[in-house]
């Protein structure tokens, strides 16, 4: 059975390029993971953001879409209106991912970015039975070695929550696409209404964006509440957005932080190890997630 020494390994690996794991205090992670590892698999709970933590950021130097992208380049968008979405990404990604904004700066912007692209998805009377072929005929990927988090979370009953500022209804498609739509699996996201016709409307409830998932965890107090008995939390996440994701959590023990650094690496590096217990530098795949389950897997 996998011992510390082993995640450790995948840890510390330099044979793989373009591939690199960061701790703050590496130590802390160890005693962390060893009080989970002791506590059990039953103690355990997963939150995961979805775009780009679960799914790939880039592959062979080209960008994957995002659950939005994947329905905005979809043939159910006009081309108009696919120009005014393009325009939106432009302005607001890189304000996204701009190190040298704070998040109060950020939040109004990114707010706008989110009200004015759901506004014009919803003019465009979207189809939910057209969504399959939309995720289909994408370039959708999750990271290499989904299959066997999925899976592993499945097989030892672990909750896994997808915490997405995404769009549910594609996320959920692109999961289900892939095989790994276990019922251990329960998504939070933006989910669109459909009248009786089968044709988007509107969306439901309050908009979750990249800097709101606080309120969305909070707002979700009965999901947490039945997972009262698992007090240890995995998270996941690619934004410093994503670190607000498990405070719906009650009684909370132990939580790990894991993310995904996937651009402007350098100028993002200090605020993501000074807030996330493991960073991972440009990594497509679910290696180290799979590496921590393993060592958990075995008590
Ligand atoms: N119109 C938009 C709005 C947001 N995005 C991206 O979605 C990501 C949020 O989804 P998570 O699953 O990561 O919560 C965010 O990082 C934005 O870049 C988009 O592509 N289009
Ligand atoms: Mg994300």
């Amino acid at each position: 059975s996998p011992s510390f020494s082993s995640v450790i390994h995948v840890f510390t690996r330099d044979d793989m390029c373009n591939t690199s794991v960061r701790m703050r205090d590496p130590q802390r992670v160890e005693e962390t993971l060893r009080c989970m590892q002791k506590a059990g698999l039953n103690t355990l709970q997963v939150i995961s953001d979805f775009d780009m933590t679960l799914t790939r950021f880039a592959r062979n130097g080209k960008r994957c879409p995002t659950s939005h992208n994947i329905l905005e380049i979809s043939k159910m968008i006009s081309s108009e209106c696919k120009e005014k979405l393009k325009d939106l990404l432009d302005k607001y990604y890189p304000i996204e991912i701009d190190s040298s904004k704070t998040i109060e700066e950020k939040l109004p912007l990114m707010v706008e970015w989110w009200t004015r692209a759901h506004a014009l998805i919803m003019q465009q009377k979207i189809r939910k039975d057209q969504l399959t072929l939309a995720v289909q005929e994408s370039d959708a990927m999750l990271r290499e070695g989904y299959q066997e988090f999925f899976d592993c979370l499945n097989q030892h009953s672990v909750p896994l929550l997808i915490f997405s500022a995404g769009l549910g209804d594609v996320l959920e498609e692109v999961v289900r696409q892939a095989g790994v739509f276990h019922p251990n699996v329960k998504v939070i996201s933006n989910f669109m209404d459909f009248d009786e016709t089968g044709v988007m409307t509107s969306f439901k409830g309050e908009l979750i964006h990249i800097y709101n998932k606080r309120e969305g965890a909070l707002l979700n107090t009965g999901h947490f509440e039945e997972l009262r008995s698992r007090p240890n939390v995995l998270l996941l996440g690619d934004s410093l957005g994503d670190l607000t994701m498990a405070d719906g959590v009650q009684e909370v023990e132990k939580v790990l932080k894991i993310g995904f650094l996937n651009d402007k690496v350098d100028e993002r590096l200090p605020s993501y190890l000074n807030s996330y217990d493991i960073v991972l530098l440009k990594d497509e795949t679910m290696e180290v997630p799979n590496a921590i389950l393993d060592f958990l897997v075995a008590d």
